[in-house]
């Protein structure tokens, strides 16, 4: 696929004296091919003008920048106000604006976008509609499986997948991150799903009002007549919907009814599985799912509303919902036989974490043994709530490592020693298999371990068992 630059360069109101074709757009100097036009973003850890050098002996043969540098610069170069805005707009316009082609479900929240999207994702394939999903786990396009690297891929990797799938549905998580860093388009989606927001990256955003500002932005990337549907389960979905409703943005709701709203969930409960309890536009629904969990009542709420008004009938949504297996590594119970239960969790929020151990509470009739650590480098914050939240819900806790990130395996360790200090409850280990192992001999029928934090990720470090992520561990050891 080529373009002329001055093709290109039209929704920046630029223009080259020369025309040249342009083979592809990169933000990455290492992946230059010939012919490509090359922008410049200065980043959080580097700043891009410095591989510009590099980018042109790639092959790069156009470059946009933030800097005054178009004396010095061999090649074509274009001086814009924001890289990341420029480079959202070229690469869309590279593309054609491939998010027209498809139905754009984006799912944002602090918890619950990942459940979500595969619910989404289950329940229209269930109804014979094809559709691409991506996010933390995996990018699934045209029914194949590539890898993640981020929850909200950047612009150029985003637009070329909406350009390659020829999926008719695609839902997406959208991540702050990525709302923050002008990953995804103006108007680019039929529905945006807001599930809740907590505490959480405030190592990235200055503080929750901010964070709250950046997931609000994707109800500005909306098309001309696209939906939102918003969790008014927690207190900033409420004023979310509000604002939103005094914006003149079309939404509806999901949560606790206040009344008048044509579908809610009129009651619930979560032992021994979700069973809800939906009023569909006076019509009273009992569907019976195979997920635990308060919080995944929101999740498949919030889910049914989005197909509903994709056009689903009641009928078609629930019949999908209660043929749903859950997510990987989303309280996923893993089989030991002794009568004793394990889950393996991805919860690394405060708001998460409480959900997923209440959930755990209720599925373990004796004692609950809680095994997590803290991702290194990731906001420092939350780790004291997510501490006293543990010993609060489990009996006993073990402290260990998750992924350090380049964080001193010391420092961290020091660190789960001086949260543990106040709680008699608490035993720090310094090897996360090795924690796993002891728990599971501790395991007497009626008793719960879950394992938060990984889900079904691969470990990053190297533990005593060689084992590559928490569901081998046990595995392996009971086998
Ligand atoms: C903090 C953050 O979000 N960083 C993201 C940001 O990086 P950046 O542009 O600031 O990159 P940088 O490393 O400073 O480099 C600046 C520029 O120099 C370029 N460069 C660099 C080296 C070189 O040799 N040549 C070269 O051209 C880089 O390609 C880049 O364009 O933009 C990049 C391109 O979009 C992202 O890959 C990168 O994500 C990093 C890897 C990351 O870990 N991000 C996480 C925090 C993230 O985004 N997470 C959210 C989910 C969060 C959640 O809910 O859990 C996500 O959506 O995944
Ligand atoms: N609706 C919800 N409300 C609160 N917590 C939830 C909700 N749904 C899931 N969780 C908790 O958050 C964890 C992560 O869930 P999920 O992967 O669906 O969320 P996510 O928003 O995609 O997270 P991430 O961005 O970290 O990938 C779950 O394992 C569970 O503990």
């Amino acid at each position: 696929m080529n373009k002329t630059l001055n093709d290109l360069l039209k929704p920046l109101k630029k223009q080259c004296d020369e025309d040249i074709d342009i083979t592809g757009i990169q933000l990455d100097s290492r992946k230059i091919k010939d012919g490509n036009l090359f922008v410049a973003i200065s980043g959080y850890e580097a700043d891009g003008h410095k591989f510009i050098q590099s980018a042109i002996k790639n092959g790069a043969v156009a470059i946009i920048g933030e800097k005054n540098l178009k004396e010095i610069v061999t090649v074509p170069y274009f001086k814009v106000d924001n890289s990341r805005k420029a480079l959202l707009i070229l690469v869309n316009h590279f593309y054609d604006k491939p998010h027209n082609k498809h139905k754009m479900i984006g799912i944002t929240g602090t918890n619950g976008k990942t459940t979500t999207s595969y619910l989404l994702h289950h329940i229209l394939e269930h109804n014979g509609k094809s559709v691409a999903r991506l996010g933390t786990v995996e990018y699934v396009i045209n029914g194949e499986m590539r890898e993640s690297n981020l929850t909200t891929p950047d612009a150029i990797l985003l637009q070329e997948m909406l350009h390659e799938s020829e999926d008719e549905y695609v839902v997406m998580e959208v991540s702050s991150h990525g709302l923050d860093q002008y990953r995804v388009h103006g108007s680019m989606f039929d529905y945006a799903l807001f599930t809740n927001l907590s505490h959480e990256h405030l190592d990235y955003h200055k503080d929750l009002e901010d964070y709250y500002q950046t997931k609000k932005k994707i109800f500005q990337c909306l098309k001309d007549q696209g939906k939102g549907i918003v969790g008014t389960y927690c207190s900033w979905g409420e004023r979310l919907h509000e604002e939103l409703a005094e914006e003149l943005v079309p939404s509806v709701s999901f949560g606790q009814s206040k009344g008048g709203e044509p579908i809610y969930l009129k009651s619930y409960s979560t032992v021994p599985d979700v069973n809800l309890v939906i009023d569909d536009n006076e019509k009273e629904y009992v569907i019976k799912m195979n997920i635990q969990g308060e919080h995944n009542v929101y999740n498949a709420i919030g889910s049914y509303i989005c197909a509903r008004e994709i056009g689903l009938s009641p009928e078609e949504v629930i019949e999908a919902l209660e043929t749903f297996e859950g997510v990987p590594g989303r309280f996923e119970e893993v089989t030991i036989p002794n009568g004793a239960k394990a889950f393996l969790d991805y919860a690394h929020t405060p708001d998460g974490l409480q959900y997923a151990l209440n959930t755990a509470k209720e599925c373990t009739a004796r004692n609950l043994y809680h095994i997590f650590g803290f991702r290194g480098k990731r906001d420092c914050s939350k780790r004291k709530m997510m501490v006293q939240i543990s010993q609060s819900l489990s009996d006993y806790v073990f402290l260990t490592l998750d992924d350090l990130n380049g964080t001193g395996n010391e420092l961290m360790l020091a660190e789960l020693r001086e949260l543990s200090k106040p709680y008699e409850n608490i035993v720090v280990m310094d090897d996360r298999t090795e924690a796993i192992v002891y728990v599971l001999s501790l395991l007497k029928e009626g008793d719960g371990m879950i394992i938060t934090g990984k889900g079904s990720e691969n470990y990053q470090e190297e533990y005593r068992y060689q084992t590559r992520n928490d569901r081998e561990t046990i595995v392996n050891v009971l086998s």
